[in-house]
């Protein structure tokens, strides 16, 4: 399979690195200083773009690549209120687009353990809930994609708690759910969910050892999404 990488940062070199250990070709490795040389790309050749650049150039990235009916995987976050502009782009070319917050299995677990800690915790308003994410000091975004979608979550499990807010921000009340965001290198990503009672605590917490999980995750939708159309994600790729 060829794939053109849109960002050729962190994550988009071990991308390629596994990419290439499973087979497949990179025919294009795309950061700000050759952003240019899209313009030279045999589109009739790329058969997937993976893009995890930043949350700048994200709408701009997936944008060029759904607009040449090149199947789009992205990872970026913190773009994602421009999401619906992608997913009425892609229906408008009859392209395919899928996003994780996400790509490591262990994070799709864990976002399922967090779905089911929350519905046994609805009824329990003893317990006040809380998330700390902690990543690597290069990171642009806060909260982190993967703690917004674990509060997504427990918003829709739990009827008491009705948003999220970054820890010491205006609006923290009995209804929100306070995210701390902690910068501390080399943290490829460490998410822990609280509910926190004068009794006891309880915790459940997923520590990335490094960024290979959320690499070959993307890889594998990759090979996946090659023939498919349409706005996809891991309800669709995940068989759990
Ligand atoms: N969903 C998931 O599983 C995961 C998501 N992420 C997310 O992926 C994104 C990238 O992470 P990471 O690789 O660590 O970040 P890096 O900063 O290491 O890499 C980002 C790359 O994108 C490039 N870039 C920036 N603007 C453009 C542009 N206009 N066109 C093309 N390339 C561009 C940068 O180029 P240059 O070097 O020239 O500045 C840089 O090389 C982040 O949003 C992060 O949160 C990260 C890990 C897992
Ligand atoms: O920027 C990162 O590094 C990561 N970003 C994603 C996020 O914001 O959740 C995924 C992972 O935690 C690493």
């Amino acid at each position: 399979m060829n794939i053109i990488l849109l960002g050729y940062g962190k994550m988009g070199k071990i991308i390629g690195e596994i990419a290439e250990s499973r087979g497949h070709h990179i025919i294009g490795k795309i950061n700000i200083e050759n952003r240019q040389d899209l313009d030279l790309v045999e589109i009739s050749t790329v058969d997937v773009a993976i893009e995890f650049s930043s949350p700048e150039s994200a709408l701009e990235n997936i944008s060029w690549a759904i607009e040449r009916g090149i199947p789009v995987v992205s990872g970026t976050t913190g773009w994602l209120d421009k999401k619906p502009m992608v997913e009425q782009l892609t229906l408008q070319y009859n392209s395919a687009f899928f996003y994780a917050s996400n790509y490591s299995i262990g994070v799709n677990v864990f976002f399922k353990l967090n779905r089911f800690l929350a519905s046994l915790m609805k009824d329990q308003p003893e317990y006040k809930v809380s998330m700390e994410e902690i990543h690597h000091t290069e990171k642009k975004d806060a909260p982190s994609g993967t703690a917004i979608t674990l509060a997504e979550g427990i918003i829709k499990e739990v009827p008491r708690i009705e948003n999220w807010t970054l820890s010491g921000e205006l609006n923290e009340n009995e209804q929100t759910l306070s995210i701390t965001s902690k910068r501390i290198d080399p943290a490829p990503g460490t998410h822990i969910v609280r509910y926190q009672s004068d009794i006891d605590d309880i915790e459940i917490t997923h520590t990335a050892h490094s960024r290979k999980g959320f690499a070959l995750g993307a890889v594998l939708v990759a090979e996946w999404i090659k023939n498919k159309k349409g706005v996809l994600s891991m309800d669709e790729f995940l068989s759990f």
